[in-house]
């Protein structure tokens, strides 16, 4: 069968069980397709991520056989970085939304833990992050199907089942921002001695104002990312848990908020012209193409 046979079979609903309505029948189809298919994309993952690195590797070889230098962008950034400084900033990834997203989502969700967790090794500066309400189907994905990871022993990481850390009632409130594109409160700068809170959840955007009512209700600030004042990108600023996160990281290097969304953001997001309207392109790509991208690789 050719791939997009294939393709047509999967998205064609198949009759309907005796006792089910329609609508069931589709949730659960869905469900069921999703696993099936789970395996097939994993393949096709896999041949994506041995194409780059084939090309990867022709070029370079181009470069030795022509004796010239090979180009930093070729150059792998080792994985962790000995350098590395103290940002004494902690940001915590609130996970506290497990039953809001699909699987699909809680696959990329996992995925963009692994690369906050990457990028905090691999950047000039480091911060203390905490996983909060980490306790069902992204903790699970992590004990069963990421079990290689050892999230446990990761360093300036710790895993949480509880929401204490941010809800209890010995909390310093006065030490807590939660990060929201949906306020005009801006962020000025990230302070030392701080905790940044960031939604660790991907929902193409279903849930407007999900984390802005939640610091409403936890009586800290909510505040934005200062994008607009900084680079151009057209439409609604939602960006993913890790580019929040990776933007942070970056800013520490000088304190320059646009040096760090010119780093971070890809291109296509800083034209004006191509940009999308929400963050769905980036959160496709950490489930279909986390392999390319740093710590989605099992780079952990
Ligand atoms: C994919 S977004 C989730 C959007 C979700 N609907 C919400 O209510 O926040 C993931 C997280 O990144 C952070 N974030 C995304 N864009 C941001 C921005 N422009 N400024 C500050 N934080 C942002 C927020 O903490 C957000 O919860």
């Amino acid at each position: 069968m050719s791939s997009n046979d294939y393709k047509k079979k999967m998205t064609t609903l198949p009759p309907v069980p005796e006792g089910m309505s329609k609508s069931q029948w589709k949730k659960v189809w869905k469900k069921q397709r999703y696993t099936i298919m789970k395996e097939e994309y994993a393949n096709i993952r896999k041949e994506k991520r041995k194409r780059a690195r084939e090309n990867r590797r022709a070029k370079i070889q181009e470069f030795i056989d022509r004796g010239e230098d090979i180009p930093q962008e070729f150059k792998r950034r080792p994985r962790e970085n000995p350098n590395q400084k103290d940002s004494k900033v902690n940001i915590v990834l609130d996970c506290g939304f497990d039953e809001l997203m699909n699987d699909r989502e809680i696959v990329s969700m996992s995925n963009q833990i692994t690369r906050v967790y990457s990028s905090n090794r691999r950047e000039n500066h480091f911060t203390h992050i905490d996983v909060t309400s980490f306790n069902k189907r992204l903790k699970t994905r992590f004990d069963e199907e990421m079990k290689g990871c050892h999230y446990e022993h990761w360093k300036n990481f710790e895993f949480h089942q509880d929401d204490e850390l941010i809800m209890g009632p010995n909390v310093d409130k006065t030490k807590l921002v939660y990060l929201t594109a949906d306020t005009d409160d801006k962020l000025e700068t990230l302070e030392p001695g701080m905790t940044y809170i960031v939604g660790g959840i991907v929902d193409k955007n279903r849930h407007k104002l999900l984390c802005y009512n939640k610091a409403k209700k936890m009586g800290i600030p909510a505040k934005r990312l200062p994008i607009d004042e900084f680079i151009n990108i057209s439409g609604r600023k939602v960006l993913t848990t890790t580019h929040v996160v990776q933007l942070m990281l970056k800013y520490f290097d000088n304190h320059d908020w646009k040096e760090a969304f010119e780093y971070v953001l890809p291109p296509r997001k800083l034209d004006q012209e191509n940009s999308q309207d929400d963050e769905d392109e980036d959160e496709d790509e950490d489930e279909e193409d986390n392999g390319d991208s740093e710590g989605g690789d099992g780079s952990y």
